[in-house]
């Protein structure tokens, strides 16, 4: 079975190394000609939990350079939600009609990608609280165990039998567990809800996830989540307001240490998915004509530090 990882970031990287470690054939879609051929020359270490490192090889090839590329069973999209589009030409060249294809980003707007795809494949959505970082081109550490949903998306069905025996096969080795979701998109705005409160103001206030329960928040994390209520519910989806602040708090109580995706992304210069995550909740609002206050004012903080510190990281 041939698998392609397309984009060689933290949770690719995690992916392609725990992939190539079972009998399949793999291949990283690197997003430069430079990691594409670190790659072939040191392989990928992938520093697990108790410290112990696995080295594997695996193929690798550019995105600029795929035309020898045969068709793939199943595809990781492992990018950026906003990178997305420029991926969605790659999977509707190297897939077949029958090709699983496994979108692991955080936030909203999968469905717009999957547009793009002029046929119908299976497409699924993952959704992981399992944490991973990318230490070099090569290297990657798993920073957190947690689980992983997998559901059919847009369009609710069982997993394909092809996708079952996959997680089958891949659940031994991997530690945390893998569960089909019936309701995806759901689970997706559950997801979105934490994120909505978590990666913002540990974001602003530049604090590990932990510390949000030590700070005044109470009132603020409370009306940013009735926000993403309403506008859960407008869209179909019935998201519990105090089962999702008790999520909220077990996330910060579980991952205190971690600093945030985007908190992240702000001190490496990066750009972060705030657009896809309280900017989507915005767009839906729009939509339906209610306001959400304190969504637009956490994304345009947010913001305003993303362009700060791609300033000062340029200079
Ligand atoms: N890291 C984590 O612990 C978790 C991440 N997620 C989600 O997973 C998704 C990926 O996150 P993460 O791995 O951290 O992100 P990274 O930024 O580490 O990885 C994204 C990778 O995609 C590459 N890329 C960008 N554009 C393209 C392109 N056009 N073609 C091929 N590759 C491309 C990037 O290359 P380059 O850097 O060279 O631009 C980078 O290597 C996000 O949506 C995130 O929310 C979910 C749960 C946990
Ligand atoms: C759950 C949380 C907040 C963990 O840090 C996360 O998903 C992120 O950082 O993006």
């Amino acid at each position: 079975m041939r698998i392609a990882v397309i984009g060689a970031g933290s949770i690719g990287l995690l992916w392609a190394s725990r992939l190539s470690r079972l009998p399949y054939e793999v291949t990283v879609l690197t997003h430069t000609t430079e990691q594409h051929k670190q790659i072939v020359q040191a392989g990928i270490s992938c520093e697990e939990l108790d410290g112990q490192v696995i080295h594997t090889n695996v193929k690798s090839c550019p995105i600029d350079d795929t035309s020898e590329l045969p068709p793939f069973d199943i595809i990781f999209i492992t990018v950026k939600q906003y990178q997305l589009k420029n991926v969605m030409g790659l999977v509707q060249c190297y897939s077949h009609p029958f090709t699983q294809i496994l979108f692991w980003q955080n936030g909203l707007g999968h469905e717009e990608a999957i547009g793009e795809l002029h046929y119908r494949p299976d497409t699924y959505v993952a959704l992981t609280t399992e944490g991973a970082y990318r230490k070099t081109n090569t290297q990657v550490v798993h920073t957190g165990q947690g689980e992983t949903w997998i559901g059919t998306f847009p369009h609710e069905e069982q997993w394909k039998p092809l996708l079952q025996d996959f997680i089958q096969t891949l659940q031994p080795i991997v530690i945390s567990p893998i569960r089909e979701e019936k309701m995806i998109l759901k689970r997706m705005w559950e997801k979105l809800a934490v994120n909505a409160v978590i990666n913002p103001l540990t974001t602003i206030l530049e604090v590990p996830n932990g510390e949000l329960l030590h700070v005044e928040l109470e009132n603020m994390m409370e009306k940013i989540t009735v926000e993403t209520c309403q506008v859960a519910k407008l869209v179909g989806v019935e998201l519990d307001h105090s089962r999702t602040i008790k999520k909220i708090k077990e996330v910060c109580r579980l991952t205190s240490q971690n600093v945030s995706s985007m908190l992240q992304d702000v001190q490496g210069g990066k750009r972060t998915e705030i657009e896809s995550i309280n900017g989507a909740i915005i767009r839906y609002a729009k939509e339906h004509n209610i306001p959400v206050y304190y969504h637009e004012m956490l994304c345009t903080l947010v913001k305003a530090k993303e362009e700060h510190n791609k300033r000062n990281t340029s200079i």
